[in-house]
């Protein structure tokens, strides 16, 4: 992994979830993890990308520019099919600026809630959905980008259940595991999350070369 020349890696994030998974990931390898947290006098960037890579890449830019390094930027989100993939890319603000993980869960309950309205039976699993995660890792002195994607299928389900995690996941069911991915530990959500899934591809093409 050549791009990275210390053992450092800088994620463009402010959301310590994900803070808390890369840190994880990437001390399997020897590598510590640096956030936005750490640099507080970088501005914050306005995500106004139409596609999670698009955003993506201007949060890794932005920051890589500034710090003068490499740095790798996560854009992730909810898709859910009976809201014709809504949140998506507003999966953070979907309740609106500042809005929290429990503000946004409870909007998505009440949106999917709303549509049941008028259907015979009370449906447990409310529609199907997946998460998306977006990873580019940009390298100001080559401007090189490195990008990869992953994503994971589930159902929204209308009982929120587990404290692992962060966002979406209480309502995010896995019906091979038959829980929520709160209910997951880090492993086990790395191991099948969109975000392992984009992390291990990008890794393999950092070590590629
Ligand atoms: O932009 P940064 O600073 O990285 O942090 P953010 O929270 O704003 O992140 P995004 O713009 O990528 O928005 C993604 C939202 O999608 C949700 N999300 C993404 N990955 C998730 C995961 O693994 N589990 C649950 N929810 C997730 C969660 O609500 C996030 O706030
Ligand atoms: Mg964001």
């Amino acid at each position: 992994m050549s791009v990275l020349t210390s053992n450092i890696v800088i994620v463009a994030t402010k959301n310590k979830g994900k803070v808390k998974e890369f840190a994880h990931a990437f001390a399997a390898l020897g590598l510590e993890v640096r956030s936005m947290f750490d640099y507080p006098e970088l501005p914050d960037i306005v995500e106004d990308g139409t596609t999670f890579a698009e955003n993506a890449f201007k949060k890794a830019k932005t920051v890589a520019d500034a710090l003068g390094v490499p740095v790798l930027a996560d854009d992730s989100g909810l898709c859910v099919d009976r809201l014709d993939g809504a949140p998506g890319v507003y999966s953070a603000r979907y309740a609106g600026e500042g809005a929290t993980d429990a503000d946004n869960n409870a909007k998505l309950l009440r949106e999917l809630s709303e549509l049941q309205l008028g259907e015979d039976t009370e449906q447990p699993l409310l529609s199907t959905a997946r998460f998306v995660c977006s990873l580019a890792l940009y390298d100001p002195a080559t401007e090189h980008i490195w990008t990869a994607e992953g994503a994971v299928e589930g159902w929204i389900t209308a009982t929120p259940s587990g404290a692992g995690g962060f966002g979406y996941d209480p309502l995010f069911y896995l019906p091979n595991e038959q829980q929520t991915m709160a209910n997951l530990t880090i492993e086990q959500k790395q191991a099948i999350s969109h975000r392992g899934e984009a992390l291990r591809k990008l890794i393999a093409s950092l070590q590629a070369g």
